[in-house]
């Protein structure tokens, strides 16, 4: 079926819409540009309600498979993209890309001008777009999204392998990634749901996590106070959205960023070790640099590109900050060692070990 992206601006894109139903599809759109984990991006809860773009002009050739997953589900509002093949290839597939979110009812508008779409962003700025099959609207496409954080969160505490090093995992979203990194490096690891953190002083953790998560920071604002408590009690690590939160709740202000960073290759500095290394990124919220002045926290990280701040430290507390995805996945595993330097601070604090 003929279908039409149309963007707040009033621009319009024409393709053709896979199982779009008779409802006009709304989100914020953003674009993604690693070449490969679509699977990935597709199940990350931090893109819960968003439309993506896929830069690359080609997805699906290697299906969808079932051990990829970031959650339960694809979270996804709607994906646009140039060819999207159904010939996949690799020994571990199951589905189609397009069977998969046939499966789950999430369109797909593909043989749309990816790179118009794109370059319409990165000048304009991330906007609300509408997928439909209607070339004219009569309304531009609504700017108010839903709240994606309540969405994704689990209702329950859970508790995964056996290991000595006990970690809460602040669920705000998390992807799985998260959690395997931990289990890998030999930790029990218990989720909990962000409404629910008033129980971790009952799992006496070694540490705490904050996870990713979909949305804008500051709509958490009532769980600052206690974030802030959280933090100054266990040693603490902080990954995108749980970065953002940790810089709100210490004082510190974010601002939305005019496109994003969503891709595997976006290079950042450490100022620790005067090393740059590739991460994988996706979000739209920054923390500002000047907030930082009256705060206990210092920049740790910064993104070469645009300078922005890519993770924090704190003056006196064991607390590290990522607005990168150490987990990575999609993206390269060459951040992976925040995992360890946090693990690091854990091991400091129980007196396993001296000093980092
Ligand atoms: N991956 C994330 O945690 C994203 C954080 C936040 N929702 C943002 O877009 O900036």
């Amino acid at each position: 079926m003929k279908g039409y992206l149309h963007l707040e601006d009033g621009s319009v894109y024409t393709g053709e819409l896979e199982h779009g139903s008779s409802k006009d599809i709304n989100g914020e759109i953003v674009f993604f540009t690693g070449m490969s984990g679509y699977q990935e991006v597709l199940t990350d809860p931090s893109y819960k309600n968003q439309i993506v773009v896929f830069t690359y002009p080609l997805i699906g050739n290697y299906g969808i498979n079932i051990s990829d997953d970031e959650s339960k589900k694809p979270q996804v509002k709607a994906v646009v993209i140039y060819e999207c093949t159904s010939q996949y290839s690799h020994y571990e597939a199951q589905y189609s890309f397009k069977e998969y979110l046939e499966k789950w009812n999430i369109p797909i508008i593909h043989h749309i001008d990816t790179r118009a779409v794109v370059k319409k962003i990165r000048n304009h700025g991330s906007m609300a777009a509408t997928i439909t099959s209607k070339s004219a609207l009569s309304e531009k496409p609504s700017t108010i999204f839903e709240d994606g954080v309540f969405e994704v969160v689990s209702d329950k505490l859970e508790t995964y392998g056996n290991g000595e090093k006990h970690i809460a995992l602040v669920d705000f979203g998390y992807k799985k990634s998260i959690l395997t990194s931990l289990l890998d490096r030999g930790c029990k690891v218990t989720t909990v749901p962000f409404k629910m953190m008033d129980q971790i002083g009952d799992l006496k953790p070694d540490g705490v996590l904050l996870s990713n998560g979909p949305g804008d920071p500051e709509q958490l604002s009532n769980y600052f106070n206690q974030i802030k408590k959280v933090v100054s009690a266990y040693p603490t690590l902080g990954i995108c959205l749980g970065h953002q939160l940790i810089a709100l709740s210490f004082g510190a202000k974010t601002t939305k960023l005019l496109f994003g960073h969503r891709g595997a290759n976006q290079p950042v500095f450490d100022l620790k070790t005067n090393k740059v290394f590739m991460t994988s990124q996706n979000h739209s919220y920054v923390v500002i640099k000047e907030s930082l002045k009256d705060t206990d926290l210092s920049m740790r990280f910064y993104h070469i590109n645009d300078d922005s701040i890519e993770g924090l430290s704190h003056k006196s507390l064991p607390v590290l900050t990522a607005q990168f995805h150490p987990e990575a996945h999609p993206g390269p595993s060459d951040s992976e060692w925040i995992f360890d330097e946090f693990l690091e601070l854990v091991a400091v604090a129980k007196g396993d070990i001296l000093y980092v």
